[in-house]
């Protein structure tokens, strides 16, 4: 009521911004900012590169509203918290979710400044009971036993590599993302130990919300953006840090607002309704 109070845009498509990823809020048209602060129980990010505000605009011809900055389990917010803006995203009528984040590349597979459409992912944390559905469930809101078999929606990981190829973005392809809490970044055992399991990429978000996203029904496209490679040798020299994914978000976040305009732009919104999704 809050949001709908302050702006008379009614999207129907959220972009999550991951870290240095919020350039995407400077190329809508007719912007209206909202401070988390003051939306009332929205929590707010502690996170150098996460902004804190929510921006409604039109993306080429379709309204959106971008979320800059998001909070992380590893700031010490509880799941429900992490997730909130997804529940908040839901009523609001959102039918689809553009998740964007920065993560270590695994494998061969990726190098620093690909972009990574997620094709599923490992929830790691989820797996071993910290799961963003864990608690007594509300079935207004969704199922018990919530499935994962498509969490990220097969029409637009096609939109996305399609527009891609149009745009001829050779360094766009599909992965596995693994989600591990942070906020350490990850010892040499354990990146041999994720590229084992079938991980491309690692990072510290995404997968909470598209897990409350999927229970409420809404489509999720998720994009990582390959900030570091992963460190899998023992006393390298090399060390991951929040610098230098915050210096390559900045280098490639012209590409990414490319490609998510033109995947905005392609999404047809009323197949997604007469799908009832
Ligand atoms: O996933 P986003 O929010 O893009 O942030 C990524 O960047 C931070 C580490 O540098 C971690 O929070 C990791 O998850
Ligand atoms: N590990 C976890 N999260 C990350 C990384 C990483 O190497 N890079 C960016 N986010």
């Amino acid at each position: 009521d809050y949001i709908f109070s302050k702006t008379a845009q009614r999207p129907k498509i959220a972009i999550v911004c991951g870290s240095g990823l919020g350039g995407i809020t400077g190329i809508l048209k007719d912007p209206e900012l909202i401070s988390y602060k003051d939306i009332p129980n929205f929590p707010i990010s502690s996170v150098p590169g996460h902004a804190g505000k929510l921006v409604f605009g039109k993306l080429g011809n379709k309204d959106v509203v971008c979320m800059s900055g998001r909070v992380h389990a590893y700031e010490g917010q509880p799941l429900w918290k992490v997730t909130f803006a997804m529940r908040v995203f839901d009523s609001m009528g959102i039918k689809v979710v553009i998740l964007t984040n920065a993560a270590g590349g695994v494998g061969e597979k990726t190098k620093e400044g690909d972009l990574i459409i997620l094709k599923d992912h490992i929830n790691l944390p989820g797996l071993c009971g910290f799961n963003p559905l864990v608690g007594l469930n509300d079935e207004r809101f969704g199922a018990r036993f919530q499935e994962t078999t498509v969490c990220y929606d097969k029409e637009l990981r096609d939109i996305a590599l399609k527009m891609a190829k149009d745009c001829k973005m050779d360094f766009v392809c599909e992965g596995v993302y693994i989600y591990q809490v942070g906020p350490t970044f990850e010892s040499p055992s354990e990146v041999k130990f994720l590229k084992l399991i079938g991980g491309d990429m690692v990072g510290m978000s995404t997968v909470p919300e598209v897990v409350v996203a999927r229970h409420r029904g809404m489509r999720c496209l998720g994009i990582s953006l390959i900030t570091n490679k992963c460190i899998d040798v023992f006393d390298s020299n090399k060390k991951p840090n929040h610098e230098e994914v915050l210096e390559l978000s900045k280098q490639r976040s012209c590409e990414l607002q490319k490609l998510i305009s033109k995947i905005v732009d392609a999404i047809s919104l009323e197949q997604a309704s007469a799908c009832g999704i």
